[in-house]
């Protein structure tokens, strides 16, 4: 089952294309890899699918639901209730403890404080980051703040993992630790995941690979 799909995606930034007919179907579960050199579109893409960028043509699909044309507030609310989103230099609030980043995506979706923050502690403990709770994001390793971040990306149970370059900002060991359990924590939910990078090691822990290149999507790589 197709879960979440980009139909013939064109976007411009100016006169800048940086999709041109871009198409890709992601299924239900599965972990894809998105690579391609730089500039070539990989970011922009993910964006359109997760919503944040509404494409010029063509037609983004969630689970049998057109995306593109929905309002922005429909978008906020979808991509709150439905994605998660890990980045490359993690984003953390650092005003905020560690549990406090990780409660926020439950937060602003309306949970209470304290069940929000017991379903943060529990990421806690199965990412191996337990005694870091209370800890602010400069108080962090570069590795834990990355998890940390993966956690906030995973509390909500999101249909859809959206990451972009997630380990880009560790070194090879750290980031294949951050990797495995990105990858374990959404084979155990069932959670869709899209991952942008440009590491070979990193897309191997994919079940599928796509190259884009100039704005569009394919499966081959060329010299
Ligand atoms: N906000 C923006 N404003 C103007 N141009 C942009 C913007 N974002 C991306 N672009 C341009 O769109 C094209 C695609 O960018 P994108 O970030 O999607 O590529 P990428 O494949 O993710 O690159 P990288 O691997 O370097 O991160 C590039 O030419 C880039 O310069």
């Amino acid at each position: 089952m197709i879960i979440i799909e980009a139909r013939g995606v064109e976007l411009s930034f100016g006169h800048t294309p940086a999709l041109r007919g871009a198409d890709l179907a992601v299924g239900a579960g599965e972990i894809l890899a998105v690579m391609g050199p730089s500039g070539s579109g990989k970011s922009t893409l993910l964006h359109c699918l997760a919503g944040i960028l509404v494409p010029t043509a063509g037609e983004i699909h969630f689970d049998g639901r057109r995306v593109d044309t929905l309002g922005e507030n429909e978008r906020s609310a979808l991509r709150r209730d439905r994605f998660g989103f890990v980045f490359q230099f993690g984003q953390l609030v650092p005003e905020l403890t560690a549990e406090e980043n990780v409660a926020l995506p439950l937060l602003l979706a309306g949970t209470r404080r304290e069940p929000a923050l017991r379903a943060a502690r529990a990421w806690f403990e199965r990412l191996g980051l337990d005694g870091l709770e209370r800890r602010r994001s400069g108080e962090l390793s570069g590795g834990q703040a990355q998890r940390v971040a993966l956690a906030r990306g995973l509390v909500s149970r999101p249909r859809v993992l959206f990451a972009d370059e997630p380990t880009g900002s560790l070194d090879s060991l750290t980031g294949e630790q951050v990797m495995d359990q990105l990858v374990a924590s959404a084979r155990a939910e069932g959670t869709t995941v899209v991952v942008v990078t440009h590491e070979a090691r990193v897309a191997a822990y994919a079940d599928r690979e796509v190259i884009v290149r100039d704005g569009k999507v394919t499966t081959l790589v060329h010299p």
